[in-house]
């Protein structure tokens, strides 16, 4: 009883659980293992076999096809085959032809509970423990599974998070680019503002510096301007200093700078141009200008500029360099305007007049 007591409790368990479904190969396994138990228990439980063949028809074997059972059927089908070997023990005892000899009934009663203990203790005992090991080898599986999820979860989340990062950096760089850029433009033309402009005229003249080239100015302001905010308005004036724009920059080089210093005056620096070559540069600005047509609300506007040409040194600031322009733009203004003046060509007292500008500061 105490060697069945296993299987009964294995079997109730089964019951409450619902009957689990037992593949093919695992029953045709424990049909071949219950049958090797039944033809080696019959012959060793049977005296007179047991004498003839002692060492193969040993009880001993049905330690091992115990062991084998609990390896590969699990705690059920050891416990199935425990309870297999208990009834030919328990029938060839009670039959008194089992081989265990001992002098008295009592004795052999001992014996055989102690042979069915063991193989009790081994097969279901080794059973249970590899039963445990599987399922702790299972828990561990799906806590590996859990952490891999885990991981592929804060992976993506990392990826995500590292994307709109991305996005968000990408869009702050955007921004401070359009910052960067309409705080160097001017609102109303699009071209370079002062500030952005006399910065760059400065890193480009020390290029020129170190590279020993020359470079001239030419500073351009168009001519009764007043005329055409108060006859037409100021929206007109605003028209014809967008549409100056054009007419200078065909006139220029691409890599030459252009600027708005504000009000209607314009300046342009030429790098590596002498005099002479700003001249005809000047020549053409005041050209393509005079030869504009704007047109503003069915009215045609003309309009004339006066340019003031200046060749750099080579070593003095940007500051005297636009003064020089400067100088000589008001030389053109007096003589008459929509003409180019180079300081050279100006007379003296022109440069007695007090600047334009004060002074071209530096951002
Ligand atoms: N529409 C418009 N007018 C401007 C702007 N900035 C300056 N002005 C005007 O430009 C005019 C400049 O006038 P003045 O300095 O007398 O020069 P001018 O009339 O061109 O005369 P000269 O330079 O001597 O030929 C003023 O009426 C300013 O109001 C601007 O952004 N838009």
């Amino acid at each position: 009883m105490l060697v069945l007591t296993p299987l009964i409790v294995v079997l109730w368990r089964w019951f409450q659980a619902g009957l689990p479904h037992f593949k093919l190969h695992y029953l045709l396994e424990a049909l071949i293992l219950w049958l090797a138990v039944i033809v080696i228990g019959y012959q060793s439980f049977t005296v007179e076999s047991y004498e003839k063949a002692f060492l193969f028809f040993t009880p001993i074997w049905l330690v091992l096809l115990g062991v084998i059972a609990a390896i590969r059927l699990g705690v059920v089908g050891a416990s199935a085959t425990v309870a297999l070997i208990t009834v030919f023990a328990v029938e060839h005892l009670v039959r008194g032809t089992h081989p265990i000899i001992v002098d008295t009934p009592q004795n052999a009663v001992w014996l055989t509970q102690e042979y069915l203990a063991i193989i009790a203790v081994v097969s279901i005992g080794l059973a249970m423990l590899i039963q445990e090991i599987s399922e702790q080898r299972d828990v561990l599986k799906q806590h590996e599974n859990a952490l891999k999820a885990q991981n592929q979860f804060l992976e993506e989340r990392v990826n995500e998070r590292t994307l709109a990062l991305k996005e968000v950096n990408q869009a702050l760089q955007n921004a401070n680019g359009r910052l960067a850029k309409s705080a160097a433009t001017d609102e109303l033309t699009g071209i370079p503002n002062r500030r952005h402009f006399l910065s760059e005229v400065q890193r480009e003249l020390q290029r020129l510096r170190l590279d020993g080239q020359t470079a001239s100015a030419i500073m351009i302001d168009l001519d009764h301007f007043k005329q055409v905010n108060d006859n037409l308005g100021h929206e007109a004036g605003d028209l014809v200093l967008c549409n100056i724009v054009e007419p200078i920059s065909n006139a220029i080089r691409p890599r030459d700078l252009f600027g708005r210093m504000g009000g209607e005056e314009f300046l342009v620096f030429l790098s590596g141009a002498d005099q002479k070559l700003a001249n005809s540069v000047a020549e053409r600005i005041r050209a393509e200008i005079e030869s504009l047509e704007v047109l503003y609300r069915n009215q045609k506007i003309n309009v004339t500029a006066s340019l003031g040409v200046a060749e750099w040194d080579g070593r003095s600031h940007l500051d005297e360099l636009f003064h020089q322009a400067d100088k000589a733009l008001y030389q053109a203004k007096n003589k008459g305007r929509n003409r180019v003046i180079n300081l050279t060509e100006s007379d003296s007292d022109s440069k007695n007049r007090p600047s334009h500008e004060d002074h071209f500061e530096l951002p």
